[in-house]
C-alpha cells in the first residue's frame, strides 16, 4: 500500500503539452479515479505512474520515496488494461502464475496466490482453460488475478471494462470496487465513464485538456461542481444550462431568463458575493432537480411545450422546449403530458448552480 504523490507533474509530446501542472495526492488505500473524455491526458498519466512514460517536469512518490527514475519493474505496481493481454497458450493458471514465476517464486508461494486470487475472483472452476476457452468478463477477470497475485503496493487499471457489455461492466464495476476495499491496495483508476467514476471511487480527479479541474469526493464532484465543464461532464442525464441575467441589489438579486425570474435565497447572494451582479450568468440545474406540472404551480415557475417524452425504465425524461433551448426534466413514468401540450417546471432551489459567464466558474 502507499500514499501515491503526483507534485507539479507535465507531460510533453515533442512541444505539446499532454499533461499540465498536474497535482493529486491519493491516499494510501484508497480508490481514486481519474476521470475525463478522451486525450484529456488520463493514460498519460497512468503510463507515468507505471514508469512507462518519461515525466517531462514535476514528482511522482510513492509515499516519500521519489520514484521518476525507478525502473517500472522497481516500481511494485500491478497495471490492468482494457486489452488484458493474456497469453493465449496458456492456462488461466498459468497466466495468473506468470509474474511470480518470472520472481523466481516458489511452487507454493505460487499455488497459494494463484488459487487464493482465483477464489476471490471466483474462477477456480477455469484454471485449467485457455483465454480461447472465455468470455470477456473471465479474461478481464484473469487479468486482475495476473496483478492481484503480484501483491502490490499500487494497481493502476486503465479502463480495464470498457470493452464489457452494459450488464458486465455493472457487475465488474461491483466486483472491482469489492476487491479493492478487500485487498486495502491503493487503485488508480482511469475511465471516461462518469458513471463508472462516481459508483467507484473514493475520490475521483476529473481532467479536461491535460489539466486537473476538480478533486473530491463523488458526492462533492456532483453536487459541487467547480465549473460548467465539470458540472456537464459528471451526471447522466446531463445538467441543463440557460443563459440569464442578475439583476437586483443588496440581497434582492434575481436570476432572469425570458421564461421565468427566480430570486436568489439570502445563502446564493452571499456566494455571488457581487461580482456578477448586473451582468449575465449561466444557470445550471440537473433534470432531477426540476419538477415539472401541466398546471401553474407558482409565478416563478417556467412555462414551456413538451418536446419529446423519453422513458428511461423507472424514470420518464421529458425534453421542454423553452423558448429557444430545450431542457429536460426528469420525471415519474405515470406522467401523463403529451407532446406538444403547455408544461410548467419548477427548480428545486437549493439544487441549482450559477456559473460565471466567461470562465465558467461556479458561485454555486
Ligand atoms: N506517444 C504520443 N505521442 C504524441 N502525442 C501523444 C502520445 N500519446 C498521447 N498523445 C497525445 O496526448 C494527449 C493525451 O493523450 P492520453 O492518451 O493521455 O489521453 P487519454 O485521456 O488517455 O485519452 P483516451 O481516453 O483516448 O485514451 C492527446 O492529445 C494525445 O493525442
Amino acid at each position: 500500500m502507499a500514499t501515491v504523490t503526483i507534485k507539479n507533474v507535465w507531460k510533453y509530446y515533442g512541444e505539446t503539452p499532454a499533461v499540465k501542472d498536474l497535482n493529486i495526492t491519493c491516499p494510501d488505500g484508497s480508490f481514486v479515479s481519474i476521470l475525463g473524455p478522451s486525450g484529456c491526458g488520463k493514460s498519460s498519466t497512468m503510463r507515468m505512474l507505471a514508469g512507462l512514460e518519461h515525466i517531462s517536469a514535476g514528482d511522482i512518490l510513492f509515499d516519500d520515496q521519489r520514484v521518476n527514475d525507478l525502473a517500472p519493474k522497481d516500481r511494485d505496481v500491478a497495471m490492468v488494461f482494457e486489452n488484458y493481454a493474456l497469453y493465449p497458450h496458456k492456462t488461466v493458471y498459468e497466466n495468473i502464475a506468470n509474474p511470480l514465476r518470472l520472481r523466481k517464486a516458489s511452487e507454493d508461494t505460487i499455488k497459494a496466490r494463484v488459487t487464493g486470487a482465483a477464489k476471490l475472483l471466483e474462477i477456480s472452476h477455469l484454471l485449467e482453460r485457455r483465454p480461447h476457452e472465455l468470455s470477456g468478463g473471465q479474461k478481464q477477470r484473469v487479468a486482475i488475478g495476473r496483478a492481484i497475485v503480484r501483491e502490490p503496493k499500487l494497481f493502476l487499471f486503465d479502463e480495464p471494462i470498457a470493452h464489457l457489455d452494459a450488464k458486465l461492466r455493472a457487475h465488474m464495476r461491483g466486483e472491482i470496487k469489492h476487491l479493492q476495499r478487500s485487498l486495502g491496495t491503493t487503485m488508480i483508476y482511469v475511465t471516461h465513464d462518469q458513471l463508472e467514476a462516481l459508483s467507484m471511487a473514493d475520490y475521483i480527479a476529473v481532467m479536461h485538456d491535460g489539466e486537473l479541474q476538480q478533486w473530491g469526493t463523488p458526492a462533492e464532484i456532483f453536487n459541487h461542481p467547480v465549473n460548467a465543464w465539470v458540472a456537464g461532464f459528471v451526471g447522466e442525464p446531463a445538467m441543463n444550462f440557460l443563459t440569464c441575467d442578475i439583476k437586483g441589489q443588496g440581497d434582492d438579486v434575481l436570476l432572469r431568463h425570458s421564461n421565468f425570474e427566480i430570486p436568489l435565497l439570502p445563502g446564493q447572494v452571499r456566494q455571488l458575493n457581487g461580482a456578477a451582479q448586473a451582468g449575465t450568468a449561466r444557470m445550471g440545474v440537473r433534470p432531477d432537480a426540476l419538477s415539472i406540472s401541466m398546471t401553474r404551480p407558482d409565478e416563478a415557475a417556467m412555462q414551456g411545450e413538451i418536446f419529446v417524452n423519453e422513458l428511461l425504465g423507472g424514470d420518464m425524461l421529458v425534453e421542454v422546449q423553452l423558448d429557444d433551448c430545450r431542457i429536460r426534466v426528469k420525471t415519474t413514468p405515470e406522467f401523463e403530458g403529451k407532446p406538444g401540450e403547455n408544461c410548467f417546471l419548477s427548480v428545486n432551489r437549493d439544487k441549482w448552480h450559477v456559473f460565471d459567464a466567461g470562465d465558467g466558474h461556479a458561485y454555486f
